[in-house]
């Protein structure tokens, strides 16, 4: 478990991260989601420990990551791309890094398998793929059997092949019981992998829900087509109730689900000739909300 209080972090007079609070919990994938340069990154960083914060706290299994005895047990995480001595085979630079953390040798031929580099595993690293070399951090990762894994935007730059296998390592990691913080830009990525979201624009929590509510939140909207707008907006008026006339004879309904909306029609004898339900898509829902922080960035004050 993951758990983030009051988390700030500034840097000179650029405040990155603004005062956050959330926890992310086991037994789930968890997305961290929001627009580059939102805090994403920083706050990982913070939670790892590789940044200090300005204020608050954030702790891993009860108590700051460092503070553990043998941290890599606890957490590990996939940032940017670390020195890796290109030279090396994969092997050699997971057994490098075992050797380190007294994690035993037999334990990087495990992750080697999990992660699929058996093939490449004696190759240099300096020949590596994206792909590969995305592969070979998460198998740093995994070394120590981490209860909690924190992976900063995974799929960026994979083929679809690597982003089908970083979702699916992702939500069988959790399905064991552990917590695992993912973060991407994209939402179309988050909707196939996290079950909940925690929305992120500068630096402030936006959103902390479940998948389904955060799509929920948006309301319902249907779309109506009927000869009679105007009886059918003041039929279906109530608290709660929006209606919005979007072209002759068509009207956008929102607060009323499409048997209520036709119930309402039928007695009072209007005819409607359509009646669709608009999903909104998690793309929207997320664009609606991150809207301003998008036009504060490509305004060009990140
Ligand atoms: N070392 C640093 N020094 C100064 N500013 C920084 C530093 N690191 C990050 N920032 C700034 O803090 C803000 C948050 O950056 P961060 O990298 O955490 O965002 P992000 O959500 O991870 O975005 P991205 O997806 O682009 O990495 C940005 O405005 C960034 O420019």
């Amino acid at each position: 478990m993951i758990e983030v209080s009051a988390l700030t972090k500034d840097y000179g007079s650029k405040r990155a991260v603004d005062n956050v609070s959330f926890t992310v919990h086991p037994g789930r994938v968890t997305g961290f989601l929001g627009p580059n340069g939102a805090g994403k990154s920083t706050t990982m960083r913070m939670i790892m420990g590789l940044d200090r914060p300005t204020s608050g706290t954030a702790t891993v299994a009860g108590r700051p990551l460092r503070q553990h005895p043998a941290p890599l047990a606890v957490a590990a995480a996939l940032l940017e791309a670390k020195g890796v001595h290109k030279s090396r085979s994969a092997r050699n630079h997971l057994r490098a890094i075992a050797a380190t953390h007294s994690v035993a040798a037999t334990r990087v031929d495990e992750v080697i398998e999990l992660t699929g580099l058996a093939q490449v595993a004696r190759k240099r690293v300096g020949g590596f793929s994206l792909g590969m070399g995305q592969r070979l951090g998460i198998a740093a990762a995994l070394l120590g059997d981490p209860q909690t894994l924190i992976l900063d935007e995974p799929v960026n730059g994979l083929d679809p092949e690597g982003v089908l296998w970083v979702r699916n390592l992702a939500r069988h990691l959790a399905a064991e019981g552990r917590t695992v913080f993912l973060s991407s830009h994209l939402m179309s990525e988050m909707a196939q992998t996290a079950h909940h979201l925690i929305v992120i624009g500068r630096g402030r929590i936006l959103a902390d829900t479940g998948i389904d509510e955060f799509l929920a939140g948006g309301g319902q909207r249907t779309l109506v087509r009927t000869d009679d707008v105007e009886s059918l907006m003041r039929v279906i008026a109530a608290e709660g109730v929006t209606t919005t006339a979007t072209a002759p004879n068509t009207v956008e309904v929102t607060g009323l689900d499409p048997r209520a909306i036709a119930a309402a029609a039928l007695e009072n004898r209007i005819l409607l000739y359509e009646l669709t339900p608009q999903n909104t898509s998690l793309e929207d829902a997320y664009m609606e909300l991150t809207q301003s922080e998008v036009e504060y960035v490509s305004g060009g004050m990140k």
